[in-house]
């Protein structure tokens, strides 16, 4: 297949940016045109990426409409929440097709998106129009779709791990916990003193306890899995590794369920879905073995003693948090087959 699609990253500076570079440059049918710094333009990519020398060679363009508009079809928007509200529409309106890997867009309310992020929301059309790209749940929705709004990195652990049990009703919803971990490159890359090594290396921390925005992503989503109201408990924690997120998830089993059954359950939700690997009975992921890669490892243990399960879910936050689902999405709205370019093992150890 001789087609090529071209695309520009804003934001090309950062975690996810740099990530899209490193996956991109790999991609059958994706030239990367344009990398755009708002600090930085003018600057040779490698050089500040040294990873990146005679793998991508070019300068980072500064951040302007048309400019892009004359360079690539599509835009990656891997900037901080804020900014993609306001650079989206003009992105549209010239034509190109935008996947937004803020959390501009997730949420479907200005009011609930205020609320929780504190900043000024999107505009509601816009807001409408955004696809939420959970490829593993509304794939139908992003094929052929212009704009994408990717998944939070916790949201995309905690949903894929809860999905299956709430559509089938396996799961008391009210009941959900949700215990999270994440590693520092989630916080992104500019540097503050949460995030400064010697608080850090040697700790865990909770964050944002009843705060974090992802919760009300979380709780729209299985919302409009299970046609009702949702509310979850969600707490994040700080953990000293450089990536990967894990979710520990507790719920009240509806009826009697057996481990066994859960994992048949998941099987076949996402039977040919090839990024959400289900382990065996009695096996439960750990982070490093979905390291680098677009996996969601997904274990279960069911408690016949207090009749609650416990799903444990891990993900690369860069990768299947950020980056890798943003390519997954690029491959639906195009018509490729979903893992073109991302179906490579996880670095180990
Ligand atoms: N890191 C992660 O694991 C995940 C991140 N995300 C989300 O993806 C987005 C990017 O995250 P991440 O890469 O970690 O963040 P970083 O902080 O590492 O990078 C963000 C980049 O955005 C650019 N930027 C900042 N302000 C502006 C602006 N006003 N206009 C244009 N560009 C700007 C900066 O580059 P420059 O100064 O060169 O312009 C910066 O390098 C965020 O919204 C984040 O919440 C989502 C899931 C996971
Ligand atoms: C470790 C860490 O700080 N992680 C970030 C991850 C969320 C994120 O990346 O923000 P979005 O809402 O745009 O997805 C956090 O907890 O805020």
């Amino acid at each position: 297949m001789g087609y090529e699609l071209r695309a520009a990253i804003v934001g090309a500076t950062g975690y996810g940016g740099v990530e899209l570079i490193r996956l991109l440059q790999a991609h059958p049918y994706v030239r990367i045109t344009s990398v755009i710094s708002t600090s930085s333009a003018g600057a040779a990519i490698a050089e500040g990426f040294p990873h990146l020398h005679e793998i991508v060679v070019g300068v980072l363009d500064e951040l302007d409409i048309d400019l892009i508009a004359g360079k690539a079809d599509l835009v990656f928007l891997a900037t901080p929440a804020g900014v993609s509200s306001e650079l989206s529409p003009k992105l549209l309106a010239a034509g190109l097709k935008v996947i937004d890997l803020s959390g501009d867009f997730r949420l479907k309310s200005p009011e609930v998106y205020e609320q929780w992020y504190k900043r000024k929301p999107a505009s509601q059309e816009y807001l409408d129009l955004a696809v939420y790209g959970l490829c593993e749940a509304f794939g139908e929705d992003v094929r052929g779709a212009d704009f994408i709004s990717n998944p939070g990195c916790y949201a995309t652990s905690a949903l894929l791990g809860l999905i299956p049990a709430v559509k089938a009703g396996w799961i008391d919803p009210s009941t959900i916990i949700i215990d999270a971990k994440s590693g520092v490159s989630g916080a992104g890359r500019a540097v503050s003193l949460g995030v400064h090594y010697a608080e850090v290396n040697e700790n865990f921390s909770a964050y944002k306890v009843n705060k974090h925005q992802h919760i009300p992503e979380i709780e729209q989503t299985l919302g409009r899995i299970a046609g009702q109201e949702i509310m979850t408990t969600f707490t994040t924690h700080l953990v000293p590794m450089t990536r990967g997120i894990m979710c520990t998830t507790y719920a009240s089993v509806i009826g009697e369920r057996s481990e066994e059954q859960f994992i048949d359950l998941y099987k076949q939700y996402y039977e040919g879905r090839r990024f959400v690997r289900v382990r065996p009975q009695g096996k439960w992921p750990a982070t490093k073995e979905v390291s680098g890669s677009n996996f969601c490892d997904i274990g279960f243990a069911v408690d016949e003693r207090t009749g609650r399960v416990t799903i444990i879910s891990v993900i690369d936050n860069v990768v299947k948090g950020a980056a890798g689902q943003a390519i997954q999405n690029l491959n639906l709205m195009m018509g490729w087959d979903e893992t073109t370019g991302l179906l490579f093992a996880p670095v180990y150890p």
